[in-house]
């Protein structure tokens, strides 16, 4: 019996690019709630754009150091699967933030260091999944969706369950996973021919590479 791989496209803004994912077989889908980025859409297409998943996927929205009053609101309007927290939010935050919404937490967590990799156990108690992503630079202007890999060795011993994220796009996404072993893979920038704006071919291709090294790693 093979263990599926979760495939999570992340950054859908449109009902055509969703249609894509979905049909694509996408496991999760990501809604961007973060006005700095180019993926970023309002709690009222969001929650168009869920009704429209229904439960062919698990939906998921992405949110960056909102306050109470902003996850309220959002769970509220959109009624997610999964909140991902993809800011500085720490333990105890993610912890009262599950207790508060009583829904699933995706804790996503930057690694540039063999520390960064290590702190994640703290989360393994508080959070439903981790994401391990590449770290930002310290003047980027978004934590995440930046289309940059990092160093997967550095994963070694890391918590579990986790998605792997950062940069992965429909060349590397085989690799990853082959070397990684992941509960899942995460992808936005490398399934768009430009930022914000996602690619029909390049989510088939993902999904296909992600699912294609899966099964032969288990074969
Ligand atoms: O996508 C964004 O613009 C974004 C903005 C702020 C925080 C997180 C963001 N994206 C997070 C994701 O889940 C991405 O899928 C993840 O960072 C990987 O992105 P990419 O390297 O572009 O595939």
């Amino acid at each position: 019996m093979i263990s599926p791989l979760h495939v999570k496209i992340c950054g859908l803004s449109t009902s055509e690019s969703l249609e894509w994912a979905l049909s694509a077989g996408a496991d999760l889908v990501g809604f961007v709630h973060f006005p700095k980025s180019p993926r970023h859409i309002s709690a009222e297409v969001a929650a168009t754009l869920a009704r429209q998943v229904g439960n062919r996927a698990k939906t998921v929205v992405l949110t960056v150091d909102a306050d109470d009053d902003l996850l309220d609101h959002l769970v509220a309007t959109i009624a997610p699967d999964a909140i991902q927290l993809h800011g500085r939010e720490s333990p105890e935050r993610v912890a009262d933030v599950r207790r508060r919404l009583g829904r699933s937490v995706i804790k996503a967590l930057g690694i540039g260091s063999a520390e960064d990799a290590a702190g994640a156990r703290a989360y393994t108690s508080v959070a439903d999944l981790l994401l391990y992503d590449a770290k930002p630079p310290k003047d980027a202007s978004r934590p995440g969706g930046l289309g940059v890999t990092f160093d997967w060795s550095l994963l070694a011993g890391a918590p579990t369950p986790f998605l792997l994220s950062g940069g992965l796009d429909p060349t590397n996404v085989e690799d990853a996973v082959r070397q990684v072993r992941p509960y899942g893979v995460d992808v936005s920038s490398g399934v768009e021919s430009a930022p914000g704006r996602k690619d029909e071919a390049r989510i088939r291709a993902f999904v296909a590479a992600a699912r294609a090294a899966n099964e032969e790693g288990q074969r």
